[in-house]
């Protein structure tokens, strides 16, 4: 559960990644990918942040650039204390166990000439200096909080199961006591009988370790049953953060909207009164977002100041953001006064 009185352990500022586009016979630099462009939020110690959007927004390179799998190209990210952006390599390398990541596909992430002790066991070897009897007795310890046999121990990943793969790849992300795991579509690839038991190993391995995780999911049904509160990103930026069940009881962005109304209701009376938002046309090319608000090109509510002026993520209710100008009309105001009355009309309708 959220600890809010303390310091959040992640806080992430003006992160932006960038991936440059060459072209032509001399490869230049002709543009860049913005896979995340100028996104700041925070991480409270032992919450799930929920991380949701449609493939391409940029959900997975948060995930990764936030562990520094990818070198970002501008912004901090503070983990436990530590600005890991600018870390050097040596300070990096001590601050890895802190840190880890749980992959979508388990198969292409575990080698498949190791075996599941040598797995879970190779991050021991690069930081934990243990002897041999120490370093086996942790390898049977972390089987044994993800519930894998160890009778298992010699065998190698064909040898299992999708889920228990999966199992695999969460006792070596454990390896090394970390404090926060990134879990970037960690159900995806499961059948889907299997995939309600990793989730609960996660929500129980996170009451019993203290951890903290960053969970990444297009499976919007998923997230709202394991996240305490939900990023929606949209193009590389973010469109709203709220807590789990205001958002979903009431999603206060436009795009978060639509994508929620696309989750059945659990409720069926409600469900029967559900309507889904289909947005028109296609996601801009993130080498070339739209100016204003990125969403602009599909908002079913658009107004003339969105195309002009990007809105910022500013608090729209106690612990919501929200980054658009019906909900935030001051930021008409700042366009010479472009579409304020239509903002300030919505603001009223959504009582925020
Ligand atoms: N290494 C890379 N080089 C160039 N472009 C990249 C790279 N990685 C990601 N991208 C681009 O960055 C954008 C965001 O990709 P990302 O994989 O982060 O999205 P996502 O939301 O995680 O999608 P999905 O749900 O499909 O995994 C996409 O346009 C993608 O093509």
């Amino acid at each position: 559960m959220r600890d809010t009185t303390t310091r959040p352990l992640v806080e992430v500022r003006n992160l932006k990644m960038y991936f440059p586009i060459h072209s032509g016979l001399m490869r230049k630099h002709t543009g860049d990918v913005k896979a995340v462009d100028d996104i700041s939020f925070d991480i409270y110690e032992g919450e799930t942040l929920g991380l949701v959007g449609e493939s391409g927004c940029g959900k997975s390179t948060v995930g990764r650039a936030l562990l520094r799998l990818y070198e970002p190209t501008a912004g901090q990210i503070t983990i436990a204390g530590d600005d890991v952006a600018s870390l050097s390599p040596e300070a990096l390398r001590r601050k890895r166990p802190t840190m880890q990541m749980v992959f979508q596909d388990p198969q292409a992430s575990l080698n498949p000439r190791m075996t599941v002790a040598d797995i879970i066991g190779e991050p021991l070897d690069e930081h934990s200096g243990l002897s041999s009897a120490d370093k086996l007795a942790r390898i049977y310890e972390l089987m044994d909080a993800v519930g894998l046999n160890r009778a298992f121990a010699n065998r190698y990943p064909h040898a299992f199961s999708g889920g228990q793969r999966q199992r695999i790849g969460i006792a070596r992300a454990l390896a090394l006591n970390p404090k926060f795991i990134v879990c970037d579509e960690p159900i995806a690839a499961l059948d889907v009988s299997i995939q309600a038991q990793v989730v609960n190993l996660l929500e129980d391995l996170q009451d019993r370790l203290g951890l903290t995780y960053l969970f990444i999911s297009h499976d919007l049904s998923m997230v709202r049953h394991i996240a305490d509160r939900v990023a929606v990103m949209y193009l590389g930026q973010i469109a709203e953060i709220s807590p789990v069940d205001a958002l979903y009881a009431r999603p206060l962005h436009p795009y978060a909207e639509a994508l929620l109304s696309a989750v059945p209701e659990p409720d069926p009376s409600r469900e029967g009164a559900r309507q889904r938002i289909i947005l028109k046309g296609d996601v801009p090319s993130p080498a070339n977002p739209p100016k204003g608000c990125n969403f602009c090109t599909r908002c079913p509510k658009v107004m003339p100041v969105c195309r002009e002026v990007e809105p910022r993520l500013q608090e729209a209710a106690p612990d919501r953001l929200v980054a658009c100008h019906l909900i935030h009309p001051i930021d008409a105001a700042r366009a010479g006064q472009t579409g304020q009355a239509g903002a300030q009309e919505h603001s009223q309708q959504q009582g925020v």
